[in-house]
């Protein structure tokens, strides 16, 4: 009996939401809202809350049920995981965006910060890396470290054809033919979508293993299928957990009282909070081990929100931009912007209620005022003071942020975060009258890099780029 499954606990490890520094009668009139202002909204609220039920059981939001629906794909990923413990020493993902980042965030989050560092019997697994990104330093780099022959590559791409990952495919793809010779398939694993794209077609010929992101989960909504759980397992993280943290607060999230939803009050006080121009969302946790949330969000919060046109074809222009924040080591470079800048920004803080580490501070230099204070303290407790100090610093500068509050850090409240933050965010659209499944706004930089690597058939493209203004040399120093 895994402890996600006694209620008792599951109770215990719920995130706490504090939305205090967001109200009124806290943070002050001048920039907090109102009970009232949260229940002006009821209506809005309700027709939100019925289109994301109407798109759950149309299938359009396979996402949410990722944590119920997979049980069979769940045992097949925790039997591959334990082959690739056992053959490689370095497990590979080649991904960007979406098919990078929940990877990225969890392993930080729910594994050793020096994972890769650690002596074989310690780590248990193979060292991980993720490439999401095609300079050729870091991917040079990268084969600078790694003996093919220990390694094991999982190409991730939901599209099946984004240029960057298909490009770091085909040089693994050589490379591991070149070294391995015949053997060279059992070297990479497949993660894409079951029938789009290039990937699926050369998975399948080449016979791969694959894993399948079903249809109805987009790129960022896709950490909870195997896009993350296979990396996750590999590492040696308890996916079930996971998953079941993932279920137990997409349970929380499914009710239509505002208050009692912790999804739906995040979001519409976010959306309260764009009205008044608040236009900048700041996600600063307070745990190094959960830094790449803050990038995972990024995408999650910018891509699903950013949108020009409405569901009505109107031209809105929406969205709120993400700053990725680290506490305490961002209070010595951004918080004099959040507390002495404009009034434009909401930020949210992840904090820890507890740490898997502690680092006394020794009571030297006693006849130092300055520092004598810190001895007999704990590194934890300094961080905890910390960020309860730049949330009050806020609050007195009349600042709106919320706190977010994981009693551990552990797959069960990781996976509550996942789930807490997607459908936050896919509320947030119902509410902003936006589709925040999709991404156009990028397809016009991926075509015009197709036209200057000279694809086929975008040829016109290329000719636009040609005519384009020529740079004025004045305008550059
Ligand atoms: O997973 P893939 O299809 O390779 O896409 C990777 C990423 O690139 C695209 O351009 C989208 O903007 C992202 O939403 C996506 O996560």
């Amino acid at each position: 009996m895994t402890r996600y499954r006694q209620p008792q606990w599951q109770a215990q490890m719920k995130l706490q939401i504090d939305y205090n520094n967001m109200m009124a009668d806290y943070v002050g009139p001048q920039e907090g809202f109102t009970r009232q202002d949260i229940e002006s909204l009821a209506g809005q609220l309700q027709a939100a809350h019925q289109r994301m039920l109407a798109k759950r059981s149309a299938g359009e939001m396979q996402w949410r049920d990722l944590p119920w629906q997979q049980e069979a794909e769940v045992r097949q990923i925790i039997k591959t995981a334990r082959e690739v413990r056992r053959r490689c020493e370095n497990f590979v993902v080649l991904g960007i965006g979406g098919s990078a980042l929940g990877p990225l965030a969890v392993q930080t989050a729910l594994n050793h910060l020096h994972y890769n560092e650690l002596p074989p019997d310690k780590r248990g697994g193979p060292r991980f890396y993720v490439l999401d990104n095609i300079d050729p330093e870091r991917v040079a780099a990268l084969f600078d470290i790694i003996d093919p022959a220990q390694t094991i590559f999982n190409v991730i791409s939901k599209s099946g054809s984004t240029a960057e990952t298909m490009a770091q495919f085909m040089i693994v793809y050589q490379m591991l033919r070149q070294k391995l010779g015949s053997g060279y398939a059992a070297h990479i694993i497949a993660t894409t979508d079951a029938e789009r794209g290039n990937l699926i077609k050369i998975a399948r010929a080449e016979g791969y293993a694959t894993f399948i992101i079903p249809s109805g989960v987009g790129g960022r909504y896709s950490e909870l299928s195997p896009v993350g759980l296979l990396p996750a397992a590999v590492c040696g993280i308890d996916i079930e957990e996971l998953l079941a943290g993932a279920a137990y607060m997409d349970q929380l999230c499914r009710t239509a009282d505002v208050f009692a939803n912790p999804a739906y009050l995040l979001a519409a006080l976010q959306f309260l909070a764009m009205q008044r121009g608040k236009n900048i969302s700041v996600m600063m946790p307070y745990a190094e081990s959960l830094k790449y949330f803050a990038d995972w969000y990024a995408q999650l919060w910018a891509e699903s929100l950013g949108k020009r046109y409405n569901l009505s074809g109107e031209e809105v222009f929406t969205g709120q931009t993400p700053v990725k924040a680290l506490g305490a080591t961002d209070q010595h470079s951004q918080v004099q912007l959040y507390t002495e800048g404009p009034f434009d920004k909401v930020v949210t803080f992840l904090k820890a209620g507890s740490f898997r580490a502690e680092v006394d501070i020794p009571r030297v230099f006693k006849h130092v005022s300055g520092l004598a204070f810190l001895g007999g303290h704990t590194l934890g407790e300094l961080l905890t003071a910390e960020q309860l100090a730049t949330e009050y610093a806020l609050m007195k500068a009349a600042r709106l942020s919320f706190t977010i509050t994981l009693p551990e850090i552990n797959p069960f409240t990781v996976g509550q975060l996942i789930q807490l933050l997607a459908v936050k965010t896919a509320f947030a659209g119902e509410l902003l009258h936006i589709n925040a499944f999709d991404q156009p706004g990028v397809e016009e930089g991926k075509n015009a890099t197709y036209a200057l690597l000279g694809r086929p058939g975008y040829e016109a493209k290329k000719e636009e780029l040609a005519a384009r203004p020529a740079k004025n040399p004045a305008y550059i120093i």
